[in-house]
């Protein structure tokens, strides 16, 4: 059997005296994007850390390809790339002079920089950009050479952490194809604090909260997990708040835009039908209506007090 990627097995950390993470397992052991899902503060970033041996676990084990990331230190470092919340670029070298410096701290061997380099430019769309000072570059592009110096050593496992972040909508939709093309052949760890972004990438999703994994599977099994709790609707011509609320099994209505609405309602799947007939009969003249899946507060309040009932 093919040793897994990643493995983790009972993590914990305290920075002081606060936990910041505890009893956290894990295990990858093919191609792909798993998400971590988690709020600010959660513990994504010292879960991340940690893995990536910046940081010392204060309690368990990280597995990288089967090395011991505390005392096969080395050998476990080769098989991860690693980009942090800062991305680690020098300003004041080039788009290739920072990559040689990178494949040399990799320590790949002097005759195959040139070739490591040229290849991780193309991949990554930096090519053009070789000659550029790293300060000159967009943020997008600044991310793109971020992620090519966590790919020039080839691991088996790449690691970022909140890449999107402080992207604009163009860069971020760019950075997503190209983390999507990475993660063809080797392991991708991609955390975020937006669920969204998470169900449009990854196969799979860890969610942290309180430094607990408070759910760990594939995103199908969180979409059917994940009980819908509210309805987005489009009206043309809107009724008060007040009139929605009469609709049995409404709980609350909030309006965020002059047509656009969220309703509230509990565990119940009829009530789709009800806001439809409800509109057609008082010609609230409705134009778009779906579940909302997304309210990420929701979601950690439902898994939360599931994983507490467990
Ligand atoms: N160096 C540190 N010293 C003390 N406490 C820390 C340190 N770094 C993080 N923490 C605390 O550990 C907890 C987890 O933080 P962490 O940065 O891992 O969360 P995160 O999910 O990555 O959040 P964010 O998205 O805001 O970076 C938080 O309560 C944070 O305040």
């Amino acid at each position: 059997m093919e040793k897994s990627i990643v493995r983790i097995e009972a993590l914990s950390h305290r920075y002081s005296t606060n936990w910041a993470i505890r009893d956290i397992n894990m295990e990858i052991s093919s191609a792909g994007i798993v998400g971590l899902l988690g709020s600010n503060g959660a513990g994504k970033s010292t879960t991340m850390n940690i893995l990536c041996g910046a940081l010392n676990q204060t309690e368990g084990n990280v597995y990288i390809n089967g090395f011991d990331m505390r005392k096969e230190r080395e050998l476990a470092k080769r098989e991860i790339g690693f980009l942090p919340q800062q991305p680690p670029l020098y300003m004041d070298l080039t788009v290739n002079e920072y990559l040689y410096y990178c494949a040399n701290l990799r320590l790949i061997p002097k005759t195959a920089i040139k070739g490591a380099v040229e290849e991780v430019k193309e991949r990554c769309g930096i090519a053009h950009f070789s000659n550029r000072l790293i300060r000159n570059l967009s943020g997008g592009y600044r991310q793109r050479v971020g992620i090519a110096q966590a790919i020039i050593h080839r691991p088996r496992l790449i690691v970022l952490d909140e890449p999107t972040n402080g992207l604009d909508p163009n860069q971020i939709i760019e950075v997503r194809a190209l983390i999507k093309e990475i993660a063809r052949d080797r392991a991708v760890i991609f955390s975020s604090h937006i669920l969204s972004e998470i169900q449009l990438l990854c196969k799979d999703i860890m969610m942290i909260e309180n430094g607990k994994i408070v759910f760990s599977d594939t995103m199908d099994a969180f979409n059917n997990y994940v009980e819908p709790h509210s309805l987005l609707v489009h009206l043309e011509n809107p009724p008060s708040a007040t009139e929605l609320e009469q609709i049995k099994g409404v709980n609350k209505v909030e309006f965020l835009t002059a047509r656009q609405a969220r309703i509230y309602f509990t565990g119940d799947q009829q009530i789709t039908e009800r806001v439809v007939e409800a509109s057609v009969q008082h010609k609230w003249r409705l134009r778009e209506i779906s579940i909302d899946k997304t309210a990420l507060d929701e979601v950690f309040k439902q898994l939360s007090s599931k994983s507490s009932k467990q």
